[in-house]
């Protein structure tokens, strides 16, 4: 089954909150863990059995495990197999892109069957030029994955590139949409190319109507993204969107029940 497909099974079955698995150095110190290869994957491992099953999505950073080395990247591969055996689709945020050619081995490594880092999906940058990113698209539709593209991040950064416009007037970030539009035309009920488009953007001024793709949206929580923020956004049905929270989440481990507890209660947020 395609990804589209899986994660509106997905959604209807769990809502639509994404959680992060981020092991920052401190929140492993709050957890009372060591700050190395053996405290990431208590951590993580920790995330895995609270999230696995109850959740959507989960998006394990990738940065986090990459800081720790060879035992990080071995960690990520297994929080990603431990996920997927559990029934959750797994977002591995790695933000990839470079040229074509390039492109072609990050697409054999995250969106090909049988690689250890292969999740459901992964995050990509279209900075490169969206056309950069053919190499991943054809990945995730050969192997039922997804890919999301960084549209309008949530960062305050983000904004003096992708909201920069070329001679028509056209935004860089509509022209991300487009792109994604265009690879997601006639999917039902959702495409397989999703957009990156930050709880804290403020306004959106982009033209989402024929996206037919689902929307990851971080910033929600910890940067001071609200519910209200997504309603503004992006309209009073959220269908389709993937409010994703991290730090929010995980600062109420180390226990399991905390933790869960922590998501029940973001879950219910987004419900009223
Ligand atoms: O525009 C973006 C794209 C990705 N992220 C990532 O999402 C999480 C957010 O973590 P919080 O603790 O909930 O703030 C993190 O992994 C970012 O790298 C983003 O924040 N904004």
């Amino acid at each position: 089954m395609r990804f589209g497909e899986r994660l509106t099974r997905a959604v209807a079955e769990h809502g639509p909150l994404c959680v992060g698995i981020d092991p920052h150095p401190g929140l492993l110190a709050s957890w009372g863990l060591p700050q190395d290869a053996s405290g990431l994957e208590r951590f993580a491992l920790t995330c895995v059995e609270a999230f696995g099953g109850r959740v959507a999505v989960v998006k394990p950073q990738s940065a986090f495990f990459e800081a720790c080395g060879s035992r990080g990247v071995a960690v990520l591969e297994k929080v990603i197999s431990d996920l997927r055996g559990s029934g959750t689709l797994v977002l591995v945020d790695a933000k990839r892109g470079d040229i074509g050619s390039t492109m072609a081995a990050y697409a054999a490594a995250y969106l090909t069957e049988g690689s250890p880092l292969a999740g459901d999906a992964v995050t990509v940058s279209p900075y490169l030029g969206f056309g950069s990113l053919r190499p991943a698209l054809e990945a995730a539709a050969a192997s039922g994955r997804g890919i999301f593209a960084l549209a309008l991040t949530s960062n305050p950064e983000g904004a003096s590139v992708q909201r920069a416009t070329g001679p028509g007037g056209r935004s860089v970030a509509q022209s991300v949409v487009d792109e994604a539009a265009r690879a997601n035309a006639g999917a039902e009920p959702l495409g397989d190319v999703g957009l990156v488009i930050g709880a804290t953007v403020g306004e959106l001024d982009l033209d989402l109507s024929d996206l037919r793709g689902p929307i990851l949206a971080p910033g929600f929580g910890a940067q001071g993204g609200t519910v209200g923020d997504l309603r503004a956004l992006f309209g009073e049905d959220l269908r389709g969107v993937l409010p994703t929270s991290s730090r929010d989440v995980l600062r109420h481990g180390p226990g399991t029940a905390s933790l869960r507890s922590a998501v029940d209660a973001v879950r219910r947020s987004l419900e009223m």
